[in-house]
């Protein structure tokens, strides 16, 4: 049996759009979204313990050890299974919390992916899933392996063809709390419902952010950041924010644009590059 596996990605997500339809009884939102997996992401690093013991072994600063998303997974995963085995989990976080880029989600995604392959506990896809939406909504679609059109509140997913895009992501310094954005009074909730088939491959270049009224609002370096960006095209935020995007089809025109972000001076930003990918790269661990 494998003892340990290291160098685990756990890519960013950005929404190419997010459309609020409608509100459950629980407050949770109904939403419609469509989930973009770029190759740029937090590393996870795992070992196999025999004791039963689950550990961070990185800090991971303001996340205290017992509530990280990392070890509520592993906790999860063993408690659904019964297994005997523990683990060591080493971070390596780039992705910054509140972002809008799912860090936290896809780093939980990633334990339950590595964790059932090393503890072979033999959990399918649509099994993780089902454990991964106890952790967050967004946790399933880092699971289901392809990017994807979202509903519900973001757990019944439907595999989505995207352009293979370079985007440029706009860190803007600060953090946008989810509940925060979702419960604003002046959150609109009626956006119509699409299908699938109403959006044209282009998906990027379809529909809007509805959280990003409330989020620009509360947090004026959101809006700044977009309207910087809007001059290379159509710029949006990412989930609940704090984080924005535009999309470029030629690789040179996004590398113009992230190195005039990063000559305008303004310290608190962090620009980025990363392209689209297909498939999610722990994928090949478990079955469809
Ligand atoms: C908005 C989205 C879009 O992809 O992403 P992020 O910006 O967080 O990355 C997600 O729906 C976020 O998913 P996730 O970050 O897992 O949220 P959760 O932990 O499940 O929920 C945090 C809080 O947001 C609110 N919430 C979340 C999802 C939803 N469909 N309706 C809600 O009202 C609830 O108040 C909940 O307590
Ligand atoms: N391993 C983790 N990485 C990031 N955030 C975590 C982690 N574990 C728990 N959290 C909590 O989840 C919150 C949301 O983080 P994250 O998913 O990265 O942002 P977002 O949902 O905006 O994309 C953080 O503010 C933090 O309190």
């Amino acid at each position: 049996m494998a003892r340990t596996l290291n160098n685990c990605p756990a890519p960013a997500k950005i929404n190419l759009f997010l459309h609020v339809i409608g509100r459950r009884a629980d407050g949770y939102h109904l939403l419609q979204t469509a989930f973009q997996l770029l190759d740029r992401g937090d590393t996870l690093h795992f070992s196999v313990r025999g004791d039963g013991t689950i550990r961070r072994t990185t800090e991971v600063a303001g996340v205290a050890e017992a509530e990280d998303l990392v070890v509520r997974a592993a906790r999860l995963l063993q408690s659904a299974t019964g297994t005997s085995l523990g683990a060591d989990i080493g971070i390596d976080k780039i992705l910054p919390m509140g972002g809008g880029l799912g860090g936290g989600s896809s780093d939980a995604a990633t334990t339950l992916i590595a964790l059932n392959h090393l503890w072979e506990t033999g959990l399918d896809r649509r099994a993780l899933m089902g454990l991964g939406v106890k952790l967050g909504a967004d946790v399933p679609f880092f699971i289901f392996g392809t990017n994807a059109f979202a509903e519900g509140i973001g757990e019944e997913l439907t595999a989505l063809s995207t352009p293979k895009l370079w985007y440029i992501v706009i860190e803007p310094g600060i953090a946008a709390p989810t509940a925060a954005i979702f419960s604003d009074p002046e959150l609109t909730r009626d956006t119509k419902a699409v299908r699938i088939t109403d959006f044209p491959e282009a998906t990027n270049q379809f529909g809007k952010n509805d959280l990003q009224v409330v989020a620009t609002k509360l947090y004026p370096p959101i809006d700044e950041a977009l309207q910087w960006l809007r001059q290379y095209g159509d710029a949006r935020m990412t989930g609940s924010g704090a984080c924005v995007f535009c999309a470029f089809s030629q690789e040179n025109e996004a590398d113009e644009a992230l190195q005039a972000a990063r000559k305008t001076g303004r310290s608190s930003w962090k620009a980025w590059k990363a392209q689209a990918i297909e498939h999610h790269p722990l994928s090949h661990l478990l079955g469809r």
